[in-house]
């Protein structure tokens, strides 16, 4: 089974997985991971994401190499051998925010539904994404606006695909309110996983 986490930066992803990697309540073969990889794929997107510059179509591709070797190296892997599998960022975050900054873009009428036209071929869907969802501003201040993906005017964009998403997929969402306190918002997580 494949549960993802997703949401803003800041909405307290990295909070959660840390705390479920520790808890006895799930089982202890289960494998965290996340995206961008721990991985020269993964090296290569945080580059991307260090440079102000960089092409968003080129970051698109970068980010969609490091889900397809952590898919090929980890997921499909553990997957086979029947294990839960938990990933902090899967490819909604690509949806998300390549949708967004292939905004601007005169390539695209809808350049979230060409994201995910680029997976759809060869990706593994998630049987759960908990989605854990928290106004731009918050985001901004908590992640502390250290990249260029961290203002709140581009997360205002990045949070209008997730709630599409979620709009268009509400069996595999799962929706908790960020802005709760990290004990209650781990509780919903860790609920939705066991369910
Ligand atoms: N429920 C919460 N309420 C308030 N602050 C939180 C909460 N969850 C996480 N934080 C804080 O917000 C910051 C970002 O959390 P983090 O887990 O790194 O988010 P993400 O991985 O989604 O970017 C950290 O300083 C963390 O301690
Ligand atoms: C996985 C992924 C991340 N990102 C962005 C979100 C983050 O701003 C940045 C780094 O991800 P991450 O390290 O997960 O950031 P955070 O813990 O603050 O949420 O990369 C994308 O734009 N597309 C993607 O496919």
């Amino acid at each position: 089974m494949l549960v993802t986490l997703e949401g803003l930066d800041g909405s307290g992803k990295t909070t959660v997985w840390e705390r479920l990697r520790a808890d006895d309540a799930l089982p202890n073969d289960a494998v965290f991971t996340r995206e961008p990889t721990d991985s020269w794929y993964g090296d290569a997107v945080m580059r991307s994401i260090e440079d102000d510059d960089a092409d968003s179509l080129a970051e698109l591709f970068l980010y969609t190499a490091d889900h397809a070797a952590h898919l090929a190296d980890t997921v499909r892997p553990a997957l086979e051998d029947g294990k839960l599998v938990v990933s902090d960022r899967y490819s909604d975050s690509r949806y998300a925010y390549q949708g967004a900054t292939l905004g601007d873009s005169d390539h695209f009428e809808d350049p979230l539904a060409y994201v995910q036209r680029v997976h759809e071929p060869w990706t593994r869907p998630p049987d759960r994404t908990v989605y854990l969802d928290l106004d731009p501003e918050t985001a901004a201040r908590r992640s502390g606006a250290t990249n260029k993906f961290e203002t709140a005017d581009y997360l205002a964009d990045v949070r209008a695909n997730y709630e599409r998403l979620v709009d268009a997929d509400p069996d595999r969402f799962v929706q908790v309110d960020a802005t709760q306190e990290p004990d209650t918002v781990y509780e919903r997580v860790l609920d939705a996983i066991r369910d």
